[in-house]
């Protein structure tokens, strides 16, 4: 069972929850344009690796497949390459939403290779985008599947690691990696979700992750209504959970994996990572191999987006819709913040974990690890 749907969808009508009103709100909102796609990822109402991708994807068809229904067609639709220059401008535009994940630019590639290798068999424009608008559609809800995948083989590697019977697995989280960021199960919270399936699952532990809150607010969310036992902490209490607690591994989602392991995901990882490290609990990322990006051999290559400075300095919640404290007074930024303070604001929405610090790499196909000695993974998509 999904928590909650990131995407609803029905042929060409595409509609998103808005992720900036969850918890308190649950609005759909209908995405009509590619423009409104471009804001809805831009502006966070969508989030998740996967899920920012199949938003750009489905967007994509709903546009094109309107195209193909007007009467007469749009002059675009009057040969392949037309077609081909009406397209890909809007295939790069949807990639500039967000930089990090590589689930965006590889749907948005994967659709202009098959534009190249259409154009060159298709006489006409409008096979040409039937094709397109088909493997569109294929893109948004192929994560699923990989997802239930990589949380059984990854819950079966932890399980025969630790060796307990039954309820007996602690293990923490950071973000929101759960139905809401994927085309449903979830990755790092998918294998927490196996693991309760399993009856292997003590309490799932995760952090608030300000300042977009996608712990406190979504994981929350996606736990409660999975029945899955869990405890909140903030993000400062990773280290003091450590000391107090007995935790089993690390499990986190991942927006890139460099071909070495370098992992870039939500800001906060390293820090877990490094603290994971001093207290010998295994650290374990959970992503498909469609997040492996052969093309970069280490972690420094990978870009991090920085998100408006105005975004750290809100109590997320006061503001969709207006939160009130104990005395009925709305909660507004935790800072007075002003154009001059923002200067001040480093607000970085990802980092990148060295793949030293990283026990194991969980994906569909293999659970990956290093070899005696070796401080970094020599990843494939196979
Ligand atoms: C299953 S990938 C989810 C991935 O995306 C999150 O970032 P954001 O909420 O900013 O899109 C976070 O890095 C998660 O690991």
């Amino acid at each position: 069972m999904d928590a909650l749907k990131s995407i609803r969808t029905d042929g060409d009508k595409v509609e998103i929850v808005n992720q900036l009103l969850l918890p308190h709100t649950i609005e759909y909102l209908d995405i009509q344009t590619i423009e409104e796609a471009h804001d809805a990822i831009k502006s966070m109402k969508i989030r998740g690796a996967p899920a920012i991708a199949s938003l750009a994807t489905l967007a994509f068809a709903s546009n094109l497949s309107g195209a193909l229904q007007t009467s007469p067609p749009p002059a675009f639709l009057s040969s392949p390459e037309a077609l081909e220059a009406h397209v890909t401008p809007i295939l790069d535009y949807l990639y500039t939403a967000r930089p990090t994940a590589v689930n965006l630019g590889a749907a948005t590639r994967r659709l202009a290779r098959l534009l190249q290798s259409s154009k060159n068999v298709q006489q006409d424009a409008a096979s040409v985008a039937r094709e397109l608008i088909a493997e569109a559609r294929l893109i948004a809800g192929e994560d699923k599947a990989q997802n239930m995948k990589m949380s059984q083989l990854g819950g079966d590697w932890l399980h025969k690691r630790v060796g307990g019977s039954t309820k007996y697995l602690n293990v923490l989280t950071v973000c929101n990696t759960g139905s809401l960021a994927t085309s449903g199960y979830g990755t790092a919270l998918g294998f927490i979700t196996y693991l309760h399936e399993q009856g292997l699952l003590d309490t799932a532990y995760y952090t608030q992750t300000a300042p977009y809150h996608q712990g406190s607010r979504l994981t929350a969310l996606e736990l409660k209504t999975l029945n899955i036992p869990s405890t909140m902490i903030c993000d400062v209490m990773v280290g003091s959970l450590f000391q107090h607690k007995t935790i089993h591994a690390v499990l986190v989602g991942a927006d890139r994996v460099a071909k070495n392991g370098d992992t870039a995901n939500k800001i906060g990882t390293y820090n877990a990572a490094v603290l994971a490290a001093r207290h010998k609990i295994p650290f374990v990322v959970v992503a498909p191999t469609s997040t492996v990006d052969l093309d970069i051999t280490d972690g420094s290559s990978i870009s991090i987006e920085h998100r408006p400075a105005v975004e750290a300095c809100l109590v997320r919640g006061a503001l969709y819709p207006p939160t009130l404290d104990a005395n009925g007074k709305k909660v507004l930024a935790q800072v007075m913040v002003t154009p001059s303070d923002l200067e001040g604001i480093y607000n970085p929405s990802f980092d990148v974990t060295p793949a030293e610090l990283i026990t194991a790499i969980v994906t569909e196909k293999y659970v990956a690890l290093k070899k005696d000695g070796e401080t970094r993974f020599d990843l494939s998509k196979e």
